[in-house]
Formats: C-alpha cells, structure tokens, sequence
C-alpha cells in the first residue's frame, strides 16, 4: 500500500478546524526537525523500503517513471509512533541522489533538508475515511482501536536539483501536541 498513490486518500480536502493541527500540517521546515523538538527520544522505524514495479498508473504520472521507490515509516517519538511516511521516488531521482537508498534509520528529511536549494511543493490535505484507517493500521501493525476522530494527512513533493520525492505524512491520532482540540 502506497498511501501517496492510493486512489483511496481524496486529496484536496479542507483544512481541518484545530489551530494546532492546522500549524503542523502546514509546517514548511522538516517535520524530524520539529518532532525531535517534543520529545525526548526521536526514532525512524522502517516498515518498508522497496522497488514498486510495475507501478500503478497514478503512480507513473506522479513520477513520470515506469518504476519507482517506495520507503515506509513510523516516526516514534519516546516510542509513540505519532506519524506514518512514505516517500516515493523514481529511479531518475535515485541516480541524482543515491544516499536514499539504504538510509534505513536515518531520517529522509534529515537528507534533503540539508540541501540549501530544497523546494517543496504547495500541501494537499486528506483526512482518513474510517475504513482506510482500519487497512492502514493492520497493514502497518498499529493498535487497531477506532479514534474520535479521523487523522490527517498532508502530501508534498521535496526536490533539491534533479531530485524529487513525494512525501506522505499521516499525523497518527495520540497525545501527541498537534491533536488540541479547537
Ligand atoms: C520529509 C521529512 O522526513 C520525514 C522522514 C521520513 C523518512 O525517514 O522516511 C519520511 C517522511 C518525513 O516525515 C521531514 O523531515 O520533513
């Protein structure tokens, strides 16, 4: 499952109401920057890290590329998985930056944040329909219990010179601080 291609997520949705949800699906700077800020133990969990052949036909426009590459992540902060990530890439991108192969528990953002010519693209927002969920946290092997409310999500394509990957970022419901209520 590939969340960032999965015609499942109805991208494009209002943002959400809660002022502190709304300033961390918009937050432009690397989210393992500002995660690592609210706790003390900050840890990449790899669910994932594979070649996707053949890609499905939403996949192959988003990377203009017959195949790609699909990394998995929960980011744990004091061991609450309070994000789960996937970044897509085509082999293109993989040639103009090979350190995102084998990354493993280092941090994507920590990579392309270096980069002083890093864009990103304007966010889409998507917030989870109850049955995605569900399919979402069996296949990542999260605790299945349903939240009052759906999660978020926020897609954004990060590219430093020939490089682009499209990161997904599902904010993942928990005491975590961007979960105030309005
Ligand atoms: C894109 C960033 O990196 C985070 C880290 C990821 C990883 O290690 O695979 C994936 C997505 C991001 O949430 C970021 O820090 O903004």
């Amino acid at each position: 499952m590939t969340p960032s291609s999965d015609s499942h997520w109805h991208w494009g949705q209002e943002p959400p109401a809660s002022p502190a949800l709304q300033s961390w699906l918009h937050e432009p700077g690397s989210l393992t920057r500002l995660l690592r800020r609210h706790c003390r133990q900050f840890r990449v969990q790899v669910l994932a890290d594979k070649v996707l052949r053949p890609l499905t036909p939403e996949q192959a426009v988003l990377l203009e590329a017959r195949q790609g590459y699909c990394r998995e992540v929960l980011l744990r902060c004091d061991d609450t998985p309070w994000v789960y990530a996937t970044s897509l890439y085509s082999p293109a991108t993989q040639q103009a930056l090979p350190a995102l192969t084998g990354l493993g528990a280092r941090a994507l953002g920590e990579l392309m944040f270096e980069s002083p010519d890093l864009v990103r693209t304007p966010f889409e927002l998507a917030q989870l329909a109850p049955e995605e969920y569900q399919r979402l946290t069996n296949h990542a092997g999260l605790a299945a219990e349903m939240p009052a409310a759906m999660p978020w999500a926020r897609r954004s394509a990060l590219s430093t010179g020939c490089a682009r990957v499209l990161v997904t970022e599902l904010f993942l419901p928990d005491s975590a601080p961007y979960q105030d209520t309005v």
